[in-house]
């Protein structure tokens, strides 16, 4: 869970899904202090982006290291165990029990938190019938969720549409991190499964993971600065 005295700023995870470390560091500098947490994807990380989650968390920032690994529970491991030396907050595995099994034991005492993505946010039920699963988002979200607090990991990625049905079924120890956030009027893109930043917050999620609609907003800082007032409001602080 977020603790308690987390800042409604830390809250907001801008994801920088950006083309290379001189454009990410650029966009961080033009967030400032309206942003304390960034996400690092395969778009940045696939382009020698890794180096910066070091150089922001040297900063005083947050970073998620959102790679999503799945591959056979040996190399999972080994690459938790290199990761882990960035000294990011949140890793993402995607919520397959060997998968999942690796990740919690390779993180042993370090301080990352590792997360398990349920059901990507741009899947609906269509599209988990095209690639041959029997359950439907709802369903699959929460076995997989349930498999995964019981293997011990630390958090669930899923969609806000999804919080506050997790929330009952897990408690309130795991984070619940939510991509799919779009603010009213934001083009939903290829994102299925979204809500507003207001609405997720008040149904349970931890953490909102925004890429887009921050990063392509006239004004990055303004967008930022607008989503986490919605966060305050919503959490009634
Ligand atoms: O189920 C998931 C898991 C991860 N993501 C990531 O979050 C951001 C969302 O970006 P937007 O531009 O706000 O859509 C992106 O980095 C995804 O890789 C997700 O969307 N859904």
């Amino acid at each position: 869970m977020a603790p308690a005295d987390t800042p409604d700023r830390d809250r907001l995870i801008v994801a920088l899904d950006l083309p290379d470390i001189r454009v990410a560091e650029a966009m961080v500098d033009r967030l400032g202090d309206s942003v304390g947490f960034y996400k690092i994807g395969y778009q940045l990380a696939y382009a020698g982006g890794l180096p910066l989650a070091r150089a922001l968390v040297g900063a005083g920032k947050k970073v998620f290291v959102d790679l999503k690994l799945h591959d056979i529970g040996n190399t999972v491991a080994r690459g938790v165990e290199s990761l882990s030396h960035l000294g990011a907050s949140f890793l993402t595995v995607h919520a397959y029990p060997q998968t999942m099994k690796a990740a919690v034991e390779a993180r042993g005492s370090s301080k990352v938190k590792i997360l398990a993505v349920t059901v990507l946010t741009s899947y609906d039920d269509r599209d988990l019938a095209d690639a041959g699963y029997r359950f439907g988002v709802r369903d699959l979200v929460e076995a997989r969720a349930r498999q995964a607090q019981a293997i011990g990991v630390d958090g669930l990625v899923c969609s806000p549409e999804e919080a506050a049905h997790l929330r009952g079924i897990v408690g309130p120890e795991m984070d619940l991190v939510t991509p799919g956030i779009r603010p009213a009027g934001a083009a939903a893109g290829d994102q299925k499964r979204i809500m507003t930043p207001a609405k997720a917050i008040a149904a349970g999620a931890s953490y909102l993971v925004v890429g887009r609609p921050v990063l392509d907003a006239p004004d990055p800082k303004a967008a930022a600065d607008a989503i986490v007032a919605e966060i305050t409001a919503a959490r009634g602080s």
